[in-house]
């Protein structure tokens, strides 16, 4: 590195990270109570994840390669990393939090933010980890912090498309399927809310931690959702990878939802829709393993607004991935070269990008993008920010909310409108509850 003023050649300061077992009986269930009022980062399922606060520094980047040059910067901020770690699991020592745009040519392009201080829960260890550079940071007693101002009345209105400029895209694109110009495209929609106060990110993710346990809940620099899909999850040489494609809104009366998920089930529309994603996800992440596990049918998961059909990929990394001899790669590097699989995209991929560029009318920002955490050894997890929104960094007072459905051959626009307004309704009530 160059001192800009003198040219002289400057040593960057180590990053120094400490990382102590704490009694996970001392936090709150829901972690996300421990964030401070002046933002916060958070990756949380069930009980357990991570919450994190403060930022050290971030690696931003754009482009195609904007996953695999934010991981190589990451590497060579922890190469030289004094790390001192008495706990050992996945999330603790560094780690950084990064969302990812969708598209490669967006101007969201990507982040990763590393924070001060991590405090984590993994069944029954806790931990915290506190980051500085070039020097050890004070210990830190993590504590509930005050409850998170409510935003006030909200005032909707329609993004690029409304809802019959947005059914005459689904129509166009099925009208393309029919044709034979591709087999399957994802379409998204946007929609505005204004609060009437500036908008505490805390507030949603503690509503949609609480309504949404079998999600992936999360705040990173903006971006808050409660995602059920995870793109890569990468423990230890174990990967794993939970495809959704498929849906149907639930009604609210149980014995209806049973019908309706046995319906899901032997759906042939909807089980084409999740067979293209399925595919899309194995055949990316094949050449990274010695051995894969892709069930043959899909299970039906149970989300409170809708059921999607789901199937959980596993694979064990090989040895020398890259064939170059190298370590294995990273959690990062397989959501580089595993997005956009067609449960956000479509089949084939080139073609769907360049229908979603042609329909949508709109950027997707960090909608249906990688959000997720990386380790110092390249572990971490990554979803695809579904169910979510985008903070307008100009005005708190402003976020873009995304849905979108996956569009065959059978697909009715009516129908994918109504679906993409249950996938619009976590949010939604995040915001107004
Ligand atoms: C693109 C979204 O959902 C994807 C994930 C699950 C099911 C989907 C579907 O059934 O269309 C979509 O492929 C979204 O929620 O915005």
């Amino acid at each position: 590195m160059t001192d800009l003023n003198t040219g002289a050649a400057t040593t960057p300061l180590p990053l120094v990270t400490r990382t102590v077992a704490i009694d996970p009986l001392t936090l709150p269930g829901d972690l996300t109570e421990l964030l401070p009022a002046d933002g916060g980062i958070a990756w949380v399922r069930r009980a357990d994840g991570l919450v994190a606060w403060g930022e050290l520094t971030r690696i931003t980047t754009t482009g195609p390669d904007r996953m695999a040059d934010a991981d190589a910067a990451w590497r060579e901020l922890v190469a030289h990393a004094v790390v001192r770690d008495e706990v050992h699991l996945p999330g603790t020592g560094p780690v950084a939090f990064g969302s990812f745009s969708f598209a490669p040519g967006s101007a969201a392009g990507g982040v990763l933010v590393v924070p001060r201080v991590v405090v984590g829960r993994r069944g029954a260890s806790a931990w915290v980890t506190t980051l500085a550079l070039g020097a050890v940071a004070a210990p830190v007693t993590p504590s509930a912090q005050p409850a998170p101002a409510a935003p006030g009345a909200v005032t909707w209105s329609e993004g690029a498309l409304g809802p019959d400029a947005w059914r005459a895209a689904v129509g166009a694109a099925v009208g393309r399927i029919r044709a034979g110009r591709l087999d399957k495209v994802v379409l998204a929609r946007e929609v505005h809310a204004r609060t009437a106060e500036p908008l505490d990110p805390r507030w949603v993710v503690a509503r949609l931690a609480t309504d949404y346990r079998a999600c992936w809940t999360f705040a990173v620099d903006g971006l808050v959702g409660a995602t059920p899909e995870l793109l890569v999850r990468s423990e230890k040489g174990l990967v794993t990878s939970r495809v959704l494609a498929g849906t149907i809104r639930r009604t609210g009366d149980d014995d209806a939802d049973l019908a309706h998920a046995a319906l899901l089930a032997h759906s042939s529309k909807d089980l084409e829709e999740h067979e293209y994603a399925v595919s899309s996800l194995t055949d990316a992440l094949a050449p990274f393993c010695s051995s894969t596990n892709v069930p043959e049918t899909p299970f039906v998961l149970h989300l409170p607004n809708v059921l999607h059909l789901a199937t959980d990929v596993t694979g064990v990394l090989a040895a020398d991935a890259a064939g170059n001899g190298g370590p294995a790669p990273s959690s990062l590097a397989l959501a580089q070269a595993l997005h956009p699989t067609a449960a956000v995209a479509g089949t084939p991929t080139a073609d769907a990008c360049a229908l979603i560029d042609e329909l949508e009318g709109m950027d997707r920002g960090r909608y249906a993008g990688p959000v997720g955490w990386i380790g110092a050894d390249g572990d971490g997890e990554w979803a695809l920010a579904l169910r979510s929104g985008e903070i307008d960094p100009a005005d708190a007072r402003h976020i873009r909310l995304f849905a979108g459905c996956g569009i065959v051959a059978a697909s009715d626009p009516a129908a994918e409108l109504a679906e993409s307004e249950a996938k619009l309704e976590p949010m939604r009530r995040a915001l107004t509850d």
